[in-house]
């Protein structure tokens, strides 16, 4: 098993990854001060159903613990399932000593994040990753939830007090979250560190290479390049938005879409193709891309969106400034900066994009 220490102003913590290490949650929780009361696994009903007695199994005898279901998808990062947490958490008395235990992907890392970032004003929290996308929303603190406005839209900065990553629990996931998670991997190669794009383009040709050493430098290297930037940024003053590369559009179109149909890294792989046609630097680096994803099986951009809605959305983006688009553009592999567009001028870029994606 390995260990990656995360560095943040506001609080450090230990990531391990790895097979089994999921048993390292007992001595996680006991090494907790002031110890829990009580424990409360937040789940959605795909993993549940797969993963939970293996949480509990942990737990047994020494922690008392309720678990709370929700149902699986995007969608469900909802401000309802936000309140059925809050409340199921308040009938079974959690106090402040209580610590969440966030099963799951992103999706449940965020919106479980985010109840223990605001029951009774904050209390701890522990991220059990289980898709590969998880590399990147377990590590660094960004917890939330959508709105039908916008992606995220909702949320504290809140970290966990440790992400225990069982990349036992990967082997189950569908062909497409593969696919969702392995667009994180690349965001973190294309943004920091262009001898990890080479390796992954040179090992990765196929899903089935995304397994044993490769899958785990992958998930290694990512939350590495995570930590990298969120030590020094913890909350986006400045160079934490790189990590947003790809999702101006994306964002845009999991909005569109109604966070259903789509999933959010086949959404940033779109966002990530965009950016990198707007410059004549990266256009090659875009076209290779293009061509690789293709060949791993990645989806074109959904037919029927609407320019100008996206457009919309894309004003909204947190990075927004006023009546300024701030995209996240690349120099070359490893050198992001910040690119400033207005609507009027980027809207004629993306007609012309999704008619060729
Ligand atoms: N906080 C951050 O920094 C950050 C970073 C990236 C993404 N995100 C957010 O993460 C979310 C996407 O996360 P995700 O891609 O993990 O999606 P997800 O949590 O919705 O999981 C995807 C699907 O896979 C299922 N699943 C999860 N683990 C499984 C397993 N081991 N085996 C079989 N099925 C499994 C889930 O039930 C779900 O149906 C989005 O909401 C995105 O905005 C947050
Ligand atoms: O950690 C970050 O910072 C990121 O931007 C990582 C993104 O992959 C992630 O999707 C994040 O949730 C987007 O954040 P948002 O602030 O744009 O909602
Ligand atoms: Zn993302």
């Amino acid at each position: 098993m390995k260990q990656i220490n995360i560095t943040t102003p506001s609080k450090n913590y230990p990531v391990y990854v790895g097979e089994q290490a999921i048993t390292k949650l007992g001595e996680v929780l006991q090494s907790l001060t002031p110890a829990p009361k009580n424990v409360l696994i937040i789940t959605d009903h795909n993993v549940g159903e797969l993963y939970l007695k293996d949480v509990q199994a942990e737990l047994d005898q020494k922690f008392s613990y309720e678990s709370f279901q929700i149902k699986p998808g995007d969608s469900q990062k909802s401000f309802e399932n936000y309140y059925a947490c809050q409340s199921f958490a308040l009938e079974k008395g959690l106090d402040r000593t209580s610590v969440i235990l966030a099963l799951g992907g992103g999706m449940i890392g965020d919106i479980a994040g985010f109840v223990a970032g605001t029951y009774m004003r904050g209390i701890r929290f522990i991220q059990i990753p289980t898709t590969i996308l998880a590399h990147d929303s377990a590590v660094g603190g960004k917890t939330g939830i959508n709105h039908p406005e916008g992606k995220n839209m909702i949320g504290v900065f809140h970290q966990p007090e440790a992400v225990i990553y069982s990349t036992d629990f990967l082997s189950t996931l569908p062909e497409n979250e593969i696919r969702s998670g392995f667009a994180e991997v690349i965001k973190h190669a294309l943004i920091a560190d262009p001898s990890f794009y080479e390796y992954l383009r040179k090992n990765i040709t196929t899903l089935n290479d995304l397994k044993d050493e490769h899958l785990l430098n992958c998930l290694t290297r990512g939350i590495e390049i995570k930590n990298e930037v969120v030590s020094q940024d913890e909350r986006e003053k400045g160079i934490r938005a790189f990590l947003n590369f790809g999702h101006t559009l994306g964002h845009a179109i999991e909005g569109e879409l109604r966070y259903k149909d789509i999933t959010h890294g086949e959404a940033v792989a779109h966002g990530m193709l965009f950016a990198l046609s707007l410059k004549e630097e990266t256009i090659q680096l875009g076209k290779n891309l293009k061509r690789w994803l293709h060949d791993l099986g990645y989806p074109t951009t959904p037919k029927n969106l609407s320019v100008s809605s996206l457009i919309n959305r894309m004003k909204k983006d947190k990075k927004a400034a006023g009546r300024t688009i701030n995209m996240v553009l690349l120099e070359q592999t490893g050198h992001p900066y910040i690119a400033p567009y207005q609507a009027i001028d980027l809207e004629e870029k993306l007609t012309e994009f999704l008619k060729e994606n």
